[in-house]
């Protein structure tokens, strides 16, 4: 089978794929980050009433000429309104977030007034027209749409919900990434480890960045390299409903790479196998009914490189999530060597910017798939393309982030 090119993977592994149909609440406080199932009409208006915009008196703008002397009636403070009228020749002591009195039609500030004595005031500026109102609704009205279903809930977001009084939102369900591991090799960090046996690294990798990207793991451990116990996984995991099935390991060439063997047994419709990259090389993408397939290599670096490509995007999708840009720009710190028929994906970290804020890119000295301290030191992966020829220190690149916020 040829190698698919990284573009054409990456857009079959995205076609069609949008956010999942399922939805549920959650308590305001758990919903920054989510993403908002329906359109949120506001349940009050804010201000629910004319307010206060500063602290001063509540007047008759016309009675309040520069000069002018008012009687003080009472008090008005947030929280806390005043019942009377508001009449010629009178203010109101009001202050910020206050209710504005009937008969009052401007806020004068109080840098704006000297005392007068015996409870009164003059005007040393008069205030203009309607001066200091926060009218009733000005932020919103009852009834009005704050947000649209599919809006990401910002923390913004979350206080005009708070405002619009819902304690609690309908947002969409994150999407159900079943993640099984595979190997006879494998044990669980902090386990026994037998002669040849290795930590199962990958998986917690690989749910870290599906939770990053808004999805929701599923845990199916690890299947020792027998058809049988890969199949009864795949088979809890379709019945369990998950939207994507993910292995790691066993998708190459050996005698013991039996995902592929058990996807066909399974009725898993194979889309492509084997993308033209380093590393990475073996994934395979395809589904059953519902249920995406991907299944990733088992070397570590191989792993991760092709879940965030592959993966990453795919969860973002089912999660009503942003796309977000595959590359971006940066400049080569080093100079690079010719490439050849598979795109390379070249572990690197930052090294300063250029004028134009571009960061350069230093590939990290040793580029095994195996090795993990290589990789969780890397800002990036600095794409090399298919045939690319040799490039020189300050040469635009191209570069996948890697770090938390990209
Ligand atoms: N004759 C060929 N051999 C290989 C080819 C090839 O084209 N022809 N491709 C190589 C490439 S490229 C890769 S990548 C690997 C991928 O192989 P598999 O996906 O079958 O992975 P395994 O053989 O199961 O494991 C490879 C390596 O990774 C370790 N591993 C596996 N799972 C985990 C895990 N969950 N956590 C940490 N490490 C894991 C495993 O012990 C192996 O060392 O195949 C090449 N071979
Ligand atoms: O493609 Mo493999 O993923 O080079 O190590």
């Amino acid at each position: 089978m040829s190698l698919l090119p990284v573009e054409e993977a990456r857009r079959r592994v995205l076609e069609g794929a949008g956010p999942v149909s399922r939805t549920e609440s959650v308590p305001l406080r758990a919903s920054r980050g989510r993403v908002l199932a329906v359109d949120l009409a506001a349940r009050r208006s804010q201000p629910g009433f004319d307010a206060s915009a500063m602290d001063g008196y509540a007047v008759r703008a016309a009675d309040a000429a520069t000069g002018s002397i008012l009687a003080v009636l009472g008090e008005a403070a947030a929280g806390h309104g005043w019942e009377g009228s508001v009449g010629e020749g009178e203010a109101l002591r009001i202050f910020t977030g206050a209710p504005l009195p009937a008969g009052a039609d401007a806020i004068l500030i109080q840098e704006d007034t000297e005392p007068a004595g015996e409870g009164r005031i003059r005007v040393t500026e008069s205030p203009a027209p309607a001066a200091h109102i926060r009218r009733a609704g000005i932020d919103f009205a009852e009834g009005a749409i704050l947000m649209r279903a599919g809006t990401r809930l910002t923390s913004g977001a979350v206080a005009l919900a708070a405002s619009g009084g819902y304690p609690d939102l309908q947002v969409l369900a994150r999407p159900r990434i079943a993640i099984l591991a595979t190997g006879d090799e494998l044990v669980l960090p902090g386990d026994a480890l037998g002669p040849h046996q290795i930590v199962a690294s990958n998986t917690f990798g690989i749910a870290a960045l599906v939770e990053e990207n808004g999805g929701e793991v599923l845990d199916c451990g690890i299947a020792p390299d027998d058809e049988s116990a890969i199949a009864a996984r795949f088979d809890e995991a379709y019945e369990a409903g998950a939207d994507v099935f993910v292995t790691i390991g066993g998708a190459s060439v050996g005698d013991h790479d039996l995902v592929g063997k058990v996807f066909a047994d399974r009725g898993v419709e194979l889309d492509f196998w084997k993308v033209a990259m380093r590393p990475g090389k073996p994934f395979m993408a395809g589904r059953k009914g519902a249920m995406r397939i991907a299944g990733l290599p088992g070397n570590p670096a191989s792993s991760l490189v092709a879940a965030t490509l592959f993966l990453a995007p795919l969860v973002r999708r089912l999660a009503g999530l942003a796309d977000r840009p595959f590359t971006r720009e940066g400049v080569l710190r080093a100079d690079m060597p010719a490439n050849g028929a598979r795109a390379n994906f070249v572990r690197a970290v930052f090294e300063g910017e250029d004028e134009a804020g571009r960061p350069r890119l230093l590939p990290l000295g040793k580029q095994d798939s195996s090795l993990l301290s290589v990789y969780a030191r890397a800002d990036g992966l600095l794409m090399r393309p298919v045939d690319a020829p040799a490039a020189k220190a300050g040469d635009p690149c191209l570069y996948v982030p890697l770090g938390l916020d990209g």
